[in-house]
């Protein structure tokens, strides 16, 4: 273990955006104009150490979870690395569970958006801190030093600390081949940046021939606009990239359960390895009978806003594609918890990362899935998206399709501070610039 450690001495908080809606750059069926952008924190420390960390957010609601994270640093602030990691369950406990904090959730949307910010940057500084990837730190903790990260309160009857040591404790002895797979030939992955909702048909063409030279193999497009179009973008990429490659489809939320059901069975013609948010996030038993009524895997995730609502759509057999998202729960600890039940499950678990950040982060999620959970790689690919990994000092790496794992310490998500001075909002440069009023955020 390392001597270093550092004293939280403050948190420093942006509000960053990107203008991606200028050019329908992750744009889907509900959200067709949306800024990428991010609250950002950095951790300051006693001993010039930092930890960074973001949460993603679209536009006009990042002020929101700014305000969120600095009401929440409060449970940073003056304590030391060691006084949060030596009983991290805890700490999480303290987190979420402010006893006036938690009226506005509890453990959901804004504030525990918010607490992702914060506990994704806490793993970032004890990364640093050890001089590892975060990746590397959990692969390296014991079964017993991870299942003491899990907040187990509400999941005890999907999961309990012992289920989760046994899983754990069987995976240990192979870890190492898996580590070394990893490292040789990194995880596989899909692209959704050829398919984006307000991209021109000849768009979408030319960026699936770039895609397959570049060795993608894994697609994904945008659904969920007039029934024809859908179908007819969706033969476009089908000609693109033949029948051999998988084709996954995304919905974003839009159809009621009975109009998904219709919708997904339609689009069935295209052969989709999966059909992605279909409806409510919310709707666990929708989710089900969607899965029930139509022969097409159903996938989703990227808006389940707990622990609580994953062991759900577990239970209920609801979903066949589990899709974790780094920000959207409470950060790395909840997630483990959904990872080793997924694996409990028996589901693969397929990370969202159609965002600001996600693709850095959740590569370190998908490899502790590998190492430690699922332990396989049979129907797992992590997302990508082709945006804005210029702004990161340590930016994901892809080849042939397949995210290489980085090796600098820390969770990958440090922005230049180039970057952090054009694109904070309003102040930065590129706010201040003419240009600005082109994008959705200002109006
Ligand atoms: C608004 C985001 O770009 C969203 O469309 C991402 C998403 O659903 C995905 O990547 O999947
Ligand atoms: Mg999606």
């Amino acid at each position: 273990m390392s001597t270093l450690n550092p004293r939280i001495t403050a948190v420093r908080t942006l509000d960053l955006r990107f203008p991606t809606s200028r050019f329908h750059i992750g744009s889907d069926a509900v959200n067709k104009d949306p800024d990428y952008s991010a609250a950002y924190c950095i951790l300051e420390t006693d001993t010039g150490l930092e930890g960074h960390g973001l949460t993603f957010t679209l536009g006009r609601g990042t002020e929101l979870c700014v305000m969120a994270v600095n009401y929440l640093s409060r449970f940073l602030v003056g304590r030391t690395l060691s006084d949060i990691t030596a009983n991290m369950a805890a700490w999480v406990q303290e987190l979420t569970g402010d006893t006036q904090f938690r009226w506005l959730g509890p453990e959901k949307g804004v504030i525990h958006l918010a607490a992702a910010a914060l506990v994704n940057a806490v793993w970032d500084l004890w990364a640093r801190a050890e001089g590892k990837p975060v990746w590397r730190l959990l692969a390296d903790l014991s079964p017993e030093q991870i299942v003491a990260c899990i907040d187990f309160r509400y999941i005890t009857d999907a999961l309990t600390p012992e289920e989760a040591l046994e899983i754990l404790r069987r995976n240990e002895p192979t870890k190492r081949d898996r580590i070394a797979q990893l490292l040789q030939s990194g995880l596989p992955a899909y692209t959704t940046s050829v398919g984006w909702f307000g991209f021109s048909d000849d768009k979408i063409r030319n960026l699936c021939q770039q895609a397959l030279s570049e060795g993608w193999t894994h697609f994904k497009l945008k659904v969920g606009g007039d029934a024809a179009d859908d179908l007819r973008r969706g033969h476009i990429v089908r000609e693109e990239i033949g029948w051999d490659h998988k084709l996954m489809v995304d919905a974003n939320q839009k159809w009621d359960v009975g109009q998904a059901i219709d919708r997904t069975r339609q689009l069935a013609e295209l052969d989709l390895w999966w059909m992605e948010e279909p409806t409510s996030p919310d709707d666990i038993l929708g989710h089900r009978r969607i899965r029930q009524e139509t022969n097409v895997r159903i996938a989703t995730g990227e808006h389940c806003q707990s622990k609580v609502m994953f062991k759900q759509l577990l239970q209920a057999e609801a979903i066949d594609v589990c899709q974790i998202d780094s920000c959207r729960v409470a950060g790395v600890n909840e997630n483990l918890a959904i990872i080793l039940m997924a694996a409990k499950f028996g589901i693969p678990v397929c990370p969202h990362a159609g965002g600001v950040g996600l693709c850095e982060y959740v590569q370190h999620l998908s490899a502790f899935d590998f190492i430690w959970a699922g332990a396989s790689l049979q129907d797992r690919v992590v997302e990508y998206v082709d945006h804005l990994h210029e702004h990161f000092l340590t930016p994901v790496q892809i080849q042939r399709g397949r995210y290489m794992l980085p090796q600098t310490a820390g969770f990958s998500i440090e922005i230049y501070p180039e970057s952090l001075r054009e694109y904070e909002f309003p102040s930065g440069t590129y706010w201040l610039s003419p240009e600005a009023q082109q994008t959705a955020t200002p109006k």
